[in-house]
């Protein structure tokens, strides 16, 4: 689904990326992990559209990626559900929902704001709610439901359990391994490492702008390196 080769990116003259492999396949996920300053931000946001890549190849499905505009790649399926929420929060839950599939132009939308309230019932109680008066775990839900809003080929989410107590970082967690189960292609970036190589498939390590591991998400959680920097064991 995903593949990319090479990246280089950064701010100004700063490199931050010094050539990443990664890829993604269709119904993987996949997580990123990395300290703080790693470069993980920075490779979601090349893949996004945000950062223009300063060398390399970003293909979705075969076709390149790399440098279009954010709006253009959220056309061709690739959605993020960003660090910090980031939901509209004076709008209430429900035009939160809608905004999500703003790049849509079927006729589904209905039907997915009802699947979407089905699978978040706290999502259907406050659906005419100002988004910004929801709880933090609740404003993650709601970001998640918005990003499947949009019917992505690949979600990413940076971050999601950034901010939250430990029994809502575990909602969290069981969300995302549901939607793995739905068969969604997942690109997660976590601080959270132990969370976020139990839910992958496969996992890469990032340390320096630079892939210094990969593996399956069980190889990295026992990798002695990775138990000792990431897992505190
Ligand atoms: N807008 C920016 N301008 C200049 N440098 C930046 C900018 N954003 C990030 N950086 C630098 O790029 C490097 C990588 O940052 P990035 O946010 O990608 O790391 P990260 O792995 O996501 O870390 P964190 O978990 O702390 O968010 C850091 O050294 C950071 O200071």
């Amino acid at each position: 689904m995903l593949e990319v080769r090479g990246l280089r990116a950064g701010y100004g003259a700063i490199e931050v990326l010094h050539g990443i492999d990664l890829d993604v396949a269709e119904g993987e996920c996949v997580a990123l992990i990395g300290a703080n300053g790693a470069g993980k931000t920075t490779t979601l946001k090349t893949i996004c559209g945000l950062l223009a890549p300063k060398a390399g190849t970003i293909r979705l499905r075969g076709r390149e990626i790399g440098g279009l505009s954010g709006h253009a790649i959220v056309r061709e399926g690739v959605t993020m559900c960003p660090e910090g929420r980031q939901v509209f929060p004076q709008m209430s839950v429900l035009k939160n929902l809608r905004m999500g599939a703003y790049a849509r132009s079927d006729d589904g939308q209905a039907d997915d704001l009802e699947r979407m309230m089905d699978m978040f019932p706290i999502l259907r109680e406050r659906a005419h709610q100002a988004a910004g008066t929801l709880s933090g775990g609740e404003q993650e839900m709601l970001a998640i439901a918005r990003a499947l809003m949009a019917r992505p080929k690949l979600c990413i989410f940076d971050e999601p359990s950034l901010g939250l107590a430990p029994k809502i970082v575990a909602e969290v967690a069981a969300t995302l391994g549901r939607i793995r189960e739905m068969g969604m292609t997942i690109l997660l970036v976590e601080q959270n490492s132990l969370m976020a190589l139990r839910l992958a498939d496969r996992a890469y390590l990032l340390e320096a702008g630079e892939i210094v591991l990969e593996g399956t998400g069980q190889e990295l959680q026992s990798h002695p390196d990775v138990a000792k920097a990431y897992l505190g064991h």
